[in-house]
This record gives C-alpha cells, structure tokens and sequence, in this order.
C-alpha cells in the first residue's frame, strides 16, 4: 500500500502528495481545455472552433499600448512565480463525461435565492457543462431541499431516490451538483453513495478560468482563489491518512506534523501569490496613471458573460486582432483597445470579465482587484444580450455587483445601457428608453451609440465639443492647441478665418473667451 513516507522517497513535492493521491498513483493529466459553444438558446452559429493545448489560444491581444509596456503586461520576472503557476493539480478528470445535472432547488429559509430562478441557473450550468471539452449532459434533475447545508444535501427520501436514480444509470459518468461549494465530507459521501464523481460549480468555473487565463496576473489570480480548495482538500486528505495512521503523527525530525508541513508549504505559497499580484497591481496603478496623464477618456465595456463585450470592442475599434469567442468567460483579463468617437476624440475602451449569477465568491474577490481599474473610467457601459430568455435578470446580477465594486455615483450614473443581439430578434422595441440598440456583431446602431459615448464622456470629464470661429493672424489657434484638444481646422481662405473643432474644458473655455473676446 502506498505511504506517505513512500511520497517522500519518491521526492514527491509535499503538497502534491497531500493535496491529491489518487492523482499520484496515476499520473495527473494536464488541464484539459474548453471549447467554443453555442448561446443559451442555441443561436449563435459558430461552434466550430475547437480549443487546444492548455491554454487554448491567445487572444488577450492589446489594440492599445503603453509606453514600455511588454506584451506579457507583467514585469514580474520571478521563477518561484513561475513555478507556483505550473504546480498545480487537475480539477476534473480527463476524457469524455456524460453528466447528471442535478439541481437542488431550495424552497424556503434564508438560502433560498431571491435574484435568480432555478431554470436560469440550471441553464446556466448546462452551458458551463457545454463548455467543456467532450463534456455532455446526460440528464437533468431539479429535486427541492429543505436542507442544503446538511451533509447529503437532500431529505432523506429525494437521497435515496437519487441514489438509485444514478446507480440504475450507467450511462451517467459524474454528478455536477449545481451549488457554488460542496465541501470535501460533502464530496467523499456523495461519491460513495452514487459510485460515480460528484463536482460543484466552482470546481468547473475554476477549471474553465484556468484554461482560459491568459497573463500572469489572471493566472495568479485563479492560483489564489484556488488555496482554500487546497486547504480543505488537505483537512480531509489529512483525516483520510489518519485513518491509515499516518497525518497528524510528527515526522521524524522534523517537528512538525504532515498536516503542519503541509499547511505551511500552502502559506507560503499563499503569501508568494499575494507578493507577485500586488507587484503587478503597482505596475497596474503607474499605467492608469500615464493613461490619466494624457488625458484619455476610459470607457468600461461590463455585462454579462457570453453578452458581446469584446465583440462590440472589435466593432468599435475595428481592431482586426480581437477575437471574440462563443464561450463563458472567454475574457479574463483586462485589456484596453483604443477607438474614436465621431469628433475624433480618443478613447480608451477597456474590456473586462463577464458576470455570472452566483459566481463563485472566491473567484469574484480574486478578480476584484482587476476590476478595481472600472473605478477609474469615465463611463460605464453595460451591454445586454437582449436575445437571451433570462436578459432581465441578468441585468438584475450584474447591477447588484457594479453596486458592490463601491463605484462612485457619477460613475455609476453615467452608465449607458445597450441592448446587443438585435438580429437575433424579430422586431425589437426596447421598454427602456435611453437604452442603445444594436447588433455589435453586424455592425448596427454603433454611430448611435458612439455619439452616445461621446456625449456621456464629455459629460463624465466636464468638457464641451465646440466648434469656434477664430482670426488665422491672431494667437488664438496656437492658445487652443495649447490649452485645448484640436480636433479639426477648416480654414475659410475668403476672410483669413478658420472653424476650429475643439474639446474644452469649461474653464479653459471662461479664459479663453476672456484673452479674445467677440
Ligand atoms: N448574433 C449575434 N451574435 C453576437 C452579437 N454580439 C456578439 N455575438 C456573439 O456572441 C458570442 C460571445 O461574444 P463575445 O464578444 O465573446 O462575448 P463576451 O461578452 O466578451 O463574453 P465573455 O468574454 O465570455 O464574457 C460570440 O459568438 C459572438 O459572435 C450580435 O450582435 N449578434
Ligand atoms: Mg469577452
């Protein structure tokens, strides 16, 4: 039998061996990837275009740069990091699975979920399942609970329904039980009863955030989220070799017990992942503030997973390198693409990661620091995917966590809501009335809406659009240079004047108006 003193030998990393022993015995296969998949209702045609290898490919590709900046964005050039981020364990086995979806819907009490309802999240979990790889659903079961954080989850007549359910079913190859955490007890008991392995939502959004996270902040933030699945991966792998007689006994020489050593080794590990992110967040602050420095309007692109945010980018910018794709959580790391607004202005059009209802927590406070950076736009919009059936209540979710980000009211004010995927809709009349149609993906509605931007930013950062007739023989164009944005000179040679389109500020303006009055 295998022994912990064996793993030793073995020169086996302790925490590996701690973490995972099933996965030593037989070799851990790599991540497998995710792929492209259709919409809720099946809409979207492109399913195409398979992912491979561990990272599928990159397109987190900046149509904007920074002075300096490097195509990895990181600066971080540390080989321990780089070690952090390959030592890692596969969350979910490796070939083909046909799932049962099983869904415990809680019908009363504190738990039960008030923003959203039992279908869209068993939707959602199918497309998350469709996300994977030779992933299928085999079934699905909605079955109501009284008593979700006990042990087994269900009552005990819904249990013992369930169990001869997938026992009878040999078809079924693993359970996803849709709640955003199972603990480890949880897992072990489930799994004994049903013969077959049982996962949660977070194992599969992590896994699918793993295969998609493409610079090493994304990566070292999902590395972060994942050290309390680590930690009580470990208490119940530690319980297991007590069993045997083996986790809590001193190990020799060393003063410590396997659990100890191993709880340390996750410390340290945890405070390494800490020291690189917030290396890479100062470097975050000094871009932001060069950005700031030359003055360039941020526009916050926010919504809904799968909603078209990096497509409207795409069709804003007409940066040919983008490449949105038909999958959850496609973006994970922010990226700023710049674009014009119809009076030439720049802009800086910031894309971020998709909302989901119940996104795992830990999850959301890892990507909290990136979407700190959404603070400081000058406008926010929020795009909707208006051909999904629960756009309403997706709406609902992501409003509640651009609450929680503590934005500042102007910011959140200056919110421009669009109504994306119009083609997919015969006739749509939006109810709201300053909501933007368009189809970002054909290209509809986008002079509107850039018009819209403009507006909203010259709103956000108090400046006016004017255009100003100004004598060529005076120094009024070379002040407007100075203290303004030309945007245009349309000289009149008849009268030695010219039209000059400028974006000011309204003081720059008062003195402006003052040295050369009319
Ligand atoms: N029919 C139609 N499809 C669209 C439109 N906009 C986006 N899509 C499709 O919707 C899918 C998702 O688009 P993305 O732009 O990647 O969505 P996203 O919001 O960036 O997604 P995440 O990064 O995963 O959160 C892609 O297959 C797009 O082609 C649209 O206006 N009409
Ligand atoms: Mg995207």
């Amino acid at each position: 039998m295998w022994t912990l003193r064996a793993a030793v030998r073995r020169g086996l990393p302790l925490l590996r061996a701690a973490c995972s022993f099933r996965e030593v015995l037989a070799p851990a296969p790599q991540d497998r990837c995710v792929r492209a998949l259709s919409t809720f209702g099946g809409k979207n045609p492109d399913k195409s275009r398979l992912l491979s290898g561990s990272g599928g490919e990159a397109i987190a590709r900046k149509g904007w740069k920074e002075e300096g900046e490097e195509e990895d964005e990181t600066g971080v050039e540390d080989e321990e990091v780089e070690e952090l981020l390959l030592e890692r364990e596969p969350l979910l086995p490796q070939g083909a699975q046909r799932v049962f979806l099983l869904h415990p819907d809680v019908k009363w009490g504190a738990k039960k979920q008030t923003l959203t309802r039992a279908e869209l999240q068993v939707a959602e979990a199918k497309t998350l399942v469709h996300t994977l790889l030779n992933w299928s659903v085999e079934e699905t079961m909605i079955v109501s609970t009284k008593t979700p954080d006990k042990k087994l989850v269900f009552g005990k007549g819904n249990f013992e329904l369930l169990t001869e359910k997938i026992r009878g079913s040999p078809q079924i190859t693993s359970v996803f039980l849709n709640v955003e955490r199972m603990s480890p007890l949880t897992k072990k008991e489930l799994e004994a009863a049903w013969g077959v392995e049982v996962f949660d939502r977070f194992t599969i959004v992590l896994h699918i955030f793993r295969c998609n996270a493409k610079t090493k902040e994304a990566k070292l933030q999902i590395a972060l989220a994942e050290i309390p699945l680590l930690r009580s991966n470990l208490k119940n792998e530690v319980a297991h070799l007590d069993q045997q007689g083996g986790g809590s006994r001193y190990i020799m020489g060393s003063g410590e017990t396997f659990l100890q050593i191993q709880q340390r080794v996750l410390k340290e590990k945890e405070i390494k992942i800490k020291k690189a992110l917030e290396k890479l967040k100062k470097r975050r602050h000094l871009l932001r503030s060069q950005r700031k420095k030359r003055e360039l309007p941020i526009i916050s692109i926010m919504g809904y997973t799968n909603c078209g945010k990096t497509t409207l980018i795409k069709a804003l910018t007409g940066d040919a390198a983008i490449q949105p794709r038909d999958q959850l959580f496609a973006t994970l790391d922010i990226t700023a693409h710049s674009g014009s607004l119809p009076s030439h202005m720049t802009v800086v059009y910031v894309d971020t990661i998709g909302f989901l209802s119940q996104l795992p927590h830990d999850l959301i406070e890892s990507f909290s620091a990136t979407l700190e950076d959404v603070a400081h736009s000058d406008v926010i919009i929020h795009v909707r995917d208006i051909s999904h059936p629960e756009t309403d209540l997706q709406k609902a979710s992501v409003l509640s966590v651009l609450k929680n980000l503590n934005l500042p009211n102007q910011l959140l004010d200056s919110i421009i809501e669009v109504h994306n995927k119009v083609d997919l809709v015969e006739s749509y009349e939006s109810t709201e009335p300053n909501a933007i149609t368009i189809s970002a993906l054909l290209g509809h509605g986008l002079e509107k809406l850039k018009a819209e931007i403009e507006s909203a930013v010259l709103k956000a950062t108090g400046k006016k659009l004017l255009t100003l007739n100004i004598k060529l023989e005076g120094a009024q164009l070379s002040w407007l240079y100075k203290e303004a944005t030309v945007q245009e000179v349309d000289v009149i040679p008849e009268n030695g004047t010219a039209n000059v389109k400028v974006i000011i500020s309204n003081s720059a303006y008062g003195k402006y108006r003052k040295l050369f009055p009319i």
